[in-house]
């Protein structure tokens, strides 16, 4: 049968997302890098690779019993608004952004393992899904919070797993260069202005996909969070070159935390994925 353009799914199977409905678990983690969705299998017990389309590698693997996937967003909001619809409609209902930032405080060090409570507004794929509401000062997140229940989960699993976790606010932008306040030749006071807009907004770290993890996720009904670990610090121009463990160590905690939240939903819980919240 012709796929439709309107909604190019086929036989139950993803445009870009390589699934089918029915074939993937309630929780699934969202790396960025394709890369981490192998490193997973370091973490995750039977891990199989189900498939990769563009920038979206699947895989599947158990913690202790519980199956848990793991799909990469590739880079920035408009490929991570794609993978956050495609799971809502496979049939995932919780998912936890694991990726880096650059952060912008000075205490928070290369390597630290962060918690997400909140992303500021940025214009991005986000704003489709949320109302542009936050205040220059980061103030007001017009939705882009972090689900409770994954915040709760990632503390009680950081505490049982002796991960230190940092609580942070993020501004995501869809630019890693001047967007991020990276000077570039013949930008350089662009790149300074940008730098000090991103220090004026107040946030904790800067990335490229929680607010379009948290809007989106939020809007299609899900159970959205984000864990990030600092790979860079702007402020004190500290870069981690050995990033591995780092990212074992949040991988570990988002597992933990996945499997968690994996148990039965309560019956007062809201109605996973479609539809408005
Ligand atoms: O570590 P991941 O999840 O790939 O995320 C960060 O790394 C990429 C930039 O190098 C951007 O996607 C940014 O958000
Ligand atoms: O500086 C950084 C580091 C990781 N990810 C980003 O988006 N920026």
């Amino acid at each position: 049968m012709a796929r439709s353009a309107r909604d190019p799914w086929r036989d139950g199977a993803a445009p870009h997302v390589p699934a089918r409905l029915g074939t993937l678990p309630g929780v699934c983690l969202l790396p960025g890098d394709p890369a981490r969705v192998d490193l997973a299998a370091r973490v995750l017990a039977d891990f199989e690779i189900r498939g990769q389309n563009r920038e979206y590698r699947l895989g599947v693997g158990r913690l202790r019993g519980t199956p848990i996937a793991v799909c990469s967003t590739g880079i920035g909001g408009p490929s991570t608004e794609i993978a956050i619809v495609e799971l809502a409609r496979l049939g995932v209902t919780t998912v936890l952004r694991t990726g880096g930032m650059g952060a912008l405080r000075e205490r928070i060090a290369p390597g630290t393992v962060c918690a997400v409570t909140a992303a500021v507004p940025g214009g991005g794929a986000a704003s489709w899904y949320a109302a542009d509401t936050g205040s220059p000062t980061g103030t007001g997140t017009g939705g882009r919070t972090a689900d409770a229940q994954v915040t709760r989960a990632l503390h009680a699993q950081a505490a049982s797993l002796g991960i230190g976790l940092t609580e942070v606010t993020v501004a995501s932008a869809d630019s890693y260069y001047l967007g991020q306040g990276r000077p570039l030749a013949g930008y350089e006071r662009e790149a300074a202005e940008r730098y000090s807009a991103l220090r004026a907004l107040g946030v904790d770290g800067v990335d490229m996909e929680t607010e379009t993890v948290l809007a989106v996720g939020r809007a299609m009904g899900l159970r959205a969070g984000a864990l990030l670990v600092a790979h860079a610090n702007r402020v004190t121009d500290g870069w981690l070159e050995d990033y591995e463990p780092a990212q074992l160590d949040m991988l570990r905690l988002a597992a933990h935390a996945a499997r968690a939240l994996a148990d039965p939903v309560p019956a007062s819980t809201p109605p996973a994925a479609g539809g408005r919240p």
